[in-house]
């Protein structure tokens, strides 16, 4: 017997679980290591705009503050590091400096764009005529962060290391029961696996397939991360993250040929030394067609619940909104945030 059940180790069930061990909630974790999550092989950029029409990221302001505060006590509690704060440098076409500037005489966007420049030569990249420079940008070493804190579940006794099966979970008046184990609620947190998932309402998500590679490449500057079309981003001893693509007619977790040649056709445009490609991933993002975040429990089943939906943009929403889950499962009551309400597909 425990209170919680949560189904899946990536980026949601990770943050979920790790605010009930922070507040002392029995809870066991259930993941299928076979079973392929985008958290383990996504880059985990870190950036608070949206380069489109120049604006901030959908609650930017709340989130990052929260994400910053979360993941450096998850490192302190791990005691290593996957944070990494670096500028990012986006270059930009002539015709979009007017907007940059309007931005920032507006003062609306301080804490995240530094400056816009011009000139910038880096090694092993062209030339770059006009960029803005923006802070409080970075990464996050998710595969890092998932595979220490299983070993931390693993090691207080959280983890159970199975497939779970829809048809095997059951319910009975007061409680959920999976084989031998039964609680108070389930929480589902199986990232695009929850697209076709048979206790929830259909057709919610709106499924986005990525393709990233790492490439070695020996002189090519490390102190930025590039984002231009594609992101460059350095992760040490001269490797670096390239990505991301997105497709939304086949989703699978494939890597292909087509996304292996659209990432290098862009790089090429970006960089002039060679490099070597070290790795291909692609994986599938929880993309949810009104592109936000899925939270709540089931009004029909209250031993049912979800937390999933987090996009393109899973660092910067799981530390805020699984604290809101927490809060929501602990006190069905709680006032959470409207647009996330799992309410809206009933
Ligand atoms: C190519 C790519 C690049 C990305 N880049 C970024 C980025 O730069 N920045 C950013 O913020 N986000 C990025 N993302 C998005 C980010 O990866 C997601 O928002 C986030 O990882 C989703 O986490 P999740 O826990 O919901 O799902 P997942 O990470 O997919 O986790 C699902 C979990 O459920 C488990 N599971 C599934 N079925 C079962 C079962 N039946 N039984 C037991 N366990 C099961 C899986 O093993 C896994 O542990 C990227 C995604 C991709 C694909």
């Amino acid at each position: 017997m425990t209170k919680y059940i949560i189904v899946g180790q990536g980026l949601a069930g990770t943050l979920l679980a790790y605010r009930m061990h922070k507040n002392k909630i029995p809870f066991k974790i259930i993941v299928d290591p076979a079973q392929k999550s985008a958290s383990e092989i996504a880059a985990g950029l870190i950036n608070p705009l949206v380069f489109k029409r120049l604006t901030k990221s959908w609650m930017a302001d709340t989130l990052f503050p929260k994400m910053y505060e979360t993941y450096s006590e998850m490192e302190e509690l791990l005691s290593i590091k996957f944070i990494k704060q670096k500028e990012m440098i986006k270059p930009l076409a002539k015709q979009d400096i007017p907007m940059w500037q309007k931005r920032i005489d507006q003062g609306k966007m301080n804490h995240y764009i530094d400056r816009i420049d011009k000139n910038l030569k880096l090694d092993g990249f062209k030339e770059i005529e006009h960029y803005g420079a923006l802070m409080q940008t970075g990464s996050c070493n998710l595969n890092l962060l998932i595979l220490s804190m299983r070993h931390f579940f693993k090691q207080h006794n959280y983890l159970i290391e199975d497939h779970l099966k829809i048809d095997d979970v059951t319910f009975t008046d007061k409680y959920v029961h999976w084989k031998d184990l039964s609680a108070e609620k389930i929480i589902f947190c199986r990232g695009y696996q929850d697209a076709k998932n048979a206790l929830f309402p259909a057709d919610n998500f709106y499924l986005t397939k990525g393709e990233l590679i790492e490439i070695e490449a020996k002189s090519l500057c490390e102190d930025y991360i590039l984002n231009k079309n594609l992101f460059v981003l350095p992760t040490g001893n001269h490797h670096f993250k390239v990505g991301a693509t997105y497709q939304w007619d086949t989703i699978n977790e494939e890597t292909s040929e087509e996304g292996k040649l659209e990432l290098l056709t862009k790089l090429d445009k970006l960089i002039d030394t060679d490099y070597t490609i070290l790795n291909h991933w692609a994986g599938v993002r929880p993309t949810v067609k009104d592109r936000r975040p899925i939270l709540g429990i089931h009004p029909q089943n209250d031993r049912l619940a979800i937390f999933n939906g987090l996009g393109t943009k899973g660092v910067m929403l799981a530390p805020y909104f699984s604290e809101q889950m927490l809060e929501l499962l602990e006190n069905p009551q709680t006032e959470i945030n409207e647009e996330v309400k799992l309410d809206r597909f009933f």
